[in-house]
């Protein structure tokens, strides 16, 4: 295996998120008076927001401690046991808004930590006209750059959870509902330009949400969350977030118990900017060194920038990451840390691996299937899924050839680029393949041209289609996931809880979830250098292929079936592991939850998916 630099990461615009200054341009030089309205944290609160705010502050006092006595204000039981305040800050939340699996774990972690009896908030964009998410009326100034803006805050309460959105032109009219390919950026791989002042602002307003918004969804809970709350910071769009939290508000007594957790799930994108964009962000001066950042690119500018990750790994009281063996590829050299492995030496960093959606991924109930089925039944239905899914997608029907599919970003994280370079040699066995993903140009076309050459063998979506991914997910007798590296990876849960068989690339949680010869094949780990097919990985994928598929139809095989359906994949594990690790915080008043199940957890159907 070729030796690697980091710089195979980091030159490719893509993974690292890169703005140059012209931004600054289009901000007039307003601010300094706003700015003094931010002592205490409060910003520049309209009137009607300062009275809310200060009946909250009571009703908060009191909600506390409810949660410790199991009375609330006026003597109601409200909680039978006291819990944690915790705030999820995330650029996605499915279902509202997904560009992979970060949005997966958003919409999957916190209805499985509120399940334990956890108040949880989860705070995103609203990029999209939510049709569930009502208009809470609560506006707070912010000054982001050099401008003060105003955000106003959406909300919903979907299994157990508050869904806050923030609603302001940088997020709505940019995006507007096009979610999956419009988040960061006009175009795949493209980032606005504005994307330091986009995620400054999201920042500021999650951290105001918890003070200005009174929510009684629940009848556990009232009032507003207030300040004793562990924010759940995830990827570099958030890394900012905990020097905020010191600076604007823990520095005027304000927050005080207030932890901050940073969850990474993505270390390849780390929002490295010009370095005189620090002065864009409202940081005092003691910050830059946490933002500082020398690489040897030339992207976004030469020389030094600023890197909001490495902020948020120093500044977070905790760094997290989405399975165990990630964690120790983070730390294990420059290559697999994308240069912030020095860094995550000196923070330390803990896995726990992701689960996954039980509810949205059930072959049991799964309404995008035309046959429901269960471990007792998979061995007949799945032979009639894989004919609907052949039917479908314009492959000759029979039910003995082996499927494989591929689902994911086309992009080289996922190796779409290292399968396409073996498809020619896969070809030759009797097997088909179906690949369902969007990105990079050259990689649609890549696929395009593979189905053009082998037509009964190959085929090629490049869309982001729900629906389909459900049918391969079932239709399917093999997911391959060559990925040169994953932090943990959710189409491999989902593929085994459909009885769908991985093969995978030996890295990130692809080890610590798929078991050799159990519920699975390991190919090795790949090459990670971004720029080159490693002629070994493509001989590593044709070489497990052919070993699968020697295995595929005897009982062995059924066994591995079985062993893929018989696990609890759920959010129930992680959870918590999660709790025990927020726990070891030491918040004031934090207590461990209980084993519950979710609060009506299909009442998502009627979510406004965009
Ligand atoms: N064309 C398409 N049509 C329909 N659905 C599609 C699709 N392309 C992808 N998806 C869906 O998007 C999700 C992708 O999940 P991954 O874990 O592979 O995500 P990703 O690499 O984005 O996330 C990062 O964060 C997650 C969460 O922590 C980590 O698991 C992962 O390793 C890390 O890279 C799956 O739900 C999949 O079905």
């Amino acid at each position: 295996m070729a030796s690697v630099t980091a710089s195979h990461f980091v030159s490719r615009s893509s993974y690292v998120s890169s703005q140059g200054s012209e931004t600054t341009a289009n901000f007039g030089q307003i601010g300094l008076k706003s700015q003094s309205m931010t002592h205490n944290g409060l910003r520049s609160l309209n009137m009607v927001d300062k009275l809310q705010f200060r009946t909250q502050s009571f009703a908060k006092k009191s909600v506390k401690k409810a949660h410790a006595t199991g009375s609330d204000t006026y003597g109601k039981i409200v909680c039978q046991q006291g819990g944690m305040d915790l705030v999820f800050v995330a650029t996605e939340v499915a279902p509202w808004s997904k560009t992979g699996g970060l949005g997966d774990v958003l919409g999957g972690l916190p209805p499985a930590m509120a399940a334990r009896g956890h108040r949880v908030m989860t705070i995103s964009p609203r990029f999209d006209q939510y049709k569930d998410a009502w208009d809470t009326s609560v506006e707070v100034q912010i000054q982001v750059g050099n401008r003060v803006e105003t955000v106003r805050y959406f909300h919903c309460y979907k299994r157990g959870v508050d869904r806050v959105f923030v609603d302001h032109p940088m997020f709505l009219e940019k995006v507007w509902g096009k979610t999956g390919s419009k988040i960061y950026g006009p175009t795949a791989g493209e980032d606005y330009q504005d994307n330091l002042l986009r995620f400054s602002l999201f920042c500021l307003a999650a951290l105001e949400a918890p003070r200005v918004l009174s929510l009684n969804s629940s009848k556990h809970f009232s009032g507003p969350y207030g300040e004793d709350v562990v924010f759940v910071a995830n990827d570099w769009h958030t890394g900012i977030l905990p020097c905020y939290l010191k600076s604007m508000y823990q520095s005027k007594g304000v927050y005080m118990n207030a932890k901050v957790v940073l969850c990474i799930h993505n270390i390849a994108y780390q929002g490295r900017f010009a370095f005189s964009d620090f002065s864009l962000l409202n940081l005092p001066d003691e910050y830059k060194s946490s933002f500082d950042f020398k690489d040897g690119y030339n992207k976004p500018v030469k020389g030094r920038k600023i890197n909001w990750l490495k902020a948020g790994v120093l500044e977070a009281d905790r760094v997290m990451t989405v399975s165990p063996y990630y964690a120790q590829e983070l730390v294990s050299g420059v290559e697999k840390g994308v240069e912030l492995d020095n860094y995550l030496r000196i923070s330390g960093i803990t896995g726990i691996v992701n689960g996954m959606d039980v509810q949205e991924w059930n072959p049991a109930t799964d309404k995008y299937l035309s046959i429901k089925y269960e471990i007792t039944t998979v061995l007949s239905a799945k032979p009639l899924l894989k004919e609907a899914l052949q039917a479908e997608v314009g492959l000759p029907v029979d039910r003995d050839i082996p499927v494989i599919g591929f689902i994911g970003r086309l992009e080289e994280q996922k190796g779409s680029d290292i399968l396409a370079a073996a498809i020619p040699m896969l070809a030759k066995y009797n097997v088909q393949i179906v690949v369902l993903g969007t990105g990079k140009k050259y990689m649609e076309k890549q696929i395009a041209e593979l189905e053009k050459k082998y037509p009964d063998k190959v085929r090629g979506v490049a869309k982001f289609n729900v629906p389909l991914a459900h049918m391969i997910i079932a239709g399917a007798d093999f997911m391959l996931i060559p990925s040169r590296f994953e932090p943990c990876g959710l189409i491999q849960l989902h593929a085994m809880r459909y009885g769908t068989v991985c093969i995978v690339s030996s890295t990130g949680g692809l080890v610590d979830t798929v078991k050799e010869g159990y519920t699975g094949f390991h190919m090795g780990p790949f090459n990670v250098e971004c720029d080159v097919v490693d002629q070994a990985d493509v001989a590593a994928i044709v070489k497990t292929v052919s070993r699968a598929v020697a295995v595929y139809g005897t009982a062995a095989f059924k066994e591995m079936i079985k062993n893929c359906m018989s696990q609890d994949l759920s959010w129930k594990g992680p959870a918590r592991l999660w709790e025990k690790m927020l726990l070891s915080l030491n918040v004031i008043g934090n207590e461990a939850g209980n084993e519950g199940e979710e609060i009506a957890p299909l009442a998502k159907e009627n979510v406004a998916t965009p």
